[in-house]
């Protein structure tokens, strides 16, 4: 057994945890998800939610089956499937008489004090009044360009930075995949499931590849760097399948499932 003692608590899920291959939502994962994070809240907890979803979800209402390759299309893409998801979530969370309030974050945002401050001021009062709050990139506006960097990329760092600018006591990260292997699953049958890692460096990524499904964007790579703030921030991160998203009162009851991210004593 785990002891896992978090009071305030992150949780990441991505495309592949809330949509199926073909592009449509994954309505039983999303239930459950919503079930258990209203769950936590009603125990007391106070819960952050970091959804991805966006351009798979716009994907799948304009009956695409590709991710396209122009920015502006994406970000038309994550325009449709940002408001789809929120309309999901509201109706889903409401069942169990959860409230929830949508951020959008750009990097920008995040870097400039007086921003940043109103973002935290909004996190602090949602999390009083025991709203969840949603938050995603604001993909229709983020650019990576020259001389103007709002794009944070993708959402496992964008988890662990709201993770430790909120102070939480816990990421717990929902993927496709059982945790962290020391080589890819998908690619060796003689993968072995790595329980805890104390510390992240090179030889730690060079065990990482790259995304499972065509949805998902960072693979192992992007939630190792967000465990690697994580812990450089002295905090603590789990990664675990999210096929069931309750798996997450599981993580919190001590059960040994996914890995561990923590610093040693
Ligand atoms: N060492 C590894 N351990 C586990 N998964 C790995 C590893 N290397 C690469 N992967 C891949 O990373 C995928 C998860 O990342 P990704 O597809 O971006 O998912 P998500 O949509 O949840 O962010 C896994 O499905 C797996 O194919
Ligand atoms: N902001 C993007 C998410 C990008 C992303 O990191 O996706 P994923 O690898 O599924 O967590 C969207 O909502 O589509």
């Amino acid at each position: 057994m785990r002891h896992i003692e978090a009071q305030r608590i992150v949780v990441k899920v991505g495309t592949s945890t809330l949509t199926h291959l073909n592009g449509k939502l994954n309505l039983q994962a999303i239930d459950q998800l919503c079930y258990s994070l209203s769950g936590l809240v009603n125990e007391g907890k106070e819960v952050v939610l970091v959804s991805s979803g966006a351009i798979g979800v716009g994907l799948g209402q304009l009956g695409m089956s590709e991710r396209p390759s122009t920015i502006p299309e994406q970000q038309a893409l994550a325009a449709v499937g940002q408001t789809q998801l929120m309309t999901v979530y509201q109706q889903r969370f409401s069942v169990y008489g959860q409230r929830i309030g949508q951020i959008l974050l750009t990097h920008d945002v995040m870097d400039y004090p007086t921003s940043r401050q109103n973002v935290l001021n909004t996190f602090e009062t949602l999390l009083k009044l025991k709203i969840i709050p949603i938050v995603n990139e604001n993909d229709t506006v983020a650019v990576d360009e020259l001389d103007h960097h709002t794009k944070f990329g993708d959402n496992d760092q964008l988890s662990a930075l709201v993770a430790i600018s909120i102070d939480a006591d816990l990421l717990i990260m929902l993927s496709d995949i059982n945790g962290f292997y020391d080589k890819n699953p998908r690619k060796f049958d003689d993968a072995k499931l790595l329980y805890t890692i104390n510390e992240i460096n090179d030889e730690t990524f060079d065990k990482a590849g790259g995304r499972g499904t065509k949805l998902g964007t960072g693979g192992m790579t992007t939630k190792l760097k967000a465990a690697k703030r994580m812990l450089n921030a002295n905090k603590t991160m789990i990664l675990a399948n999210g096929e069931n998203p309750s798996v997450i009162f599981k993580i919190l009851n001590g059960e040994q499932l996914g890995t561990l991210f923590i610093n040693k004593e």
